[in-house]
């Protein structure tokens, strides 16, 4: 699916963080929002994700306006079609790590439900094969984020949102996170990725650096 940005504008308590974004995101590439803390990277995110309603301009999803949507077209979006990678990973630490990828439970029972064999790949894809019933908490920062992915995975979701996916992440999972990221991308998903991190940005097939017009404008009134 393709994501578009159109003369994007956020203004929050009167001070712009986002000034005019345009931007494309395309299936089977991986993009990344780059720029100094603070400079509206999440943000941007977050309207592409139709989590955070700009303040103007427009949020196309294969070339449809998002604006109009309300939120059960909002909720389908989310349902059908896209993950979500944040900072806090989203994982529910009391499930199983099976649960936490499969996203569905039994009635009467927290045994996950869904497609088991889909879900041991997944697993296996992020490197967390085996680990299927332990409880998520267990797992350490890293493994929970390696499980956000699994998830993803497993829903096979056409666009990926992911914020700061190495941040505090040793070397060796920094680089399977790049590489799970990287593979997504090439089975053909829309993959957006905020970041600070020099080797995801190398991984990355398009770089969008958040803030650069603002800060163009501002040299151009300098005296
Ligand atoms: N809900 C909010 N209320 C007030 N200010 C906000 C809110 N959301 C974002 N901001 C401000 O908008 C600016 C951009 O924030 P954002 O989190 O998008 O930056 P970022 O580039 O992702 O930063 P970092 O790299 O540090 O995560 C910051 O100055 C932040 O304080």
């Amino acid at each position: 699916m393709e994501l578009t940005a159109e003369d994007l504008r956020v203004v929050i308590d009167g001070v712009p963080v986002l000034d005019g974004v345009d931007l494309t995101c395309a299936p089977g590439r991986m993009t990344v929002l780059v720029g100094p803390s603070g400079s509206g990277k999440t943000t941007l995110l977050n309207c592409l994700g139709l989590l955070q309603v700009p303040s103007s301009g427009r949020v196309l999803v294969d070339g449809t306006d998002t604006t109009a949507w309300r939120s059960g077209r909002r909720r389908r979006f989310w349902r059908d079609h896209s993950a979500f990678v944040l900072q806090d990973t989203g994982i529910m630490d009391e499930e199983s790590v099976a649960l936490n990828v499969t996203m569905r439970a039994g009635v009467l029972t927290n045994r996950a439900r869904g497609d088991r064999a889909r879900m041991l790949d997944a697993l296996g894809v992020a490197g967390l094969a085996g680990r299927q019933e332990e409880r998520a908490a267990h797992l350490s920062g890293g493994e929970k984020h390696r499980l956000a992915i699994a998830r993803a995975v497993y829903k096979d979701a056409r666009v990926l949102y992911v914020d700061e996916p190495t941040a505090s992440l040793d070397d060796a999972n920094r680089r399977t996170v790049i590489d799970l990221l990287v593979a997504r991308a090439r089975a053909g998903c829309t993959v957006v990725v905020a970041t600070h991190d020099d080797d995801v940005v190398a991984a990355a097939d398009t770089q969008y650096t958040v803030g650069a017009r603002r800060a163009a404008v501002a040299a151009a009134v300098q005296p």
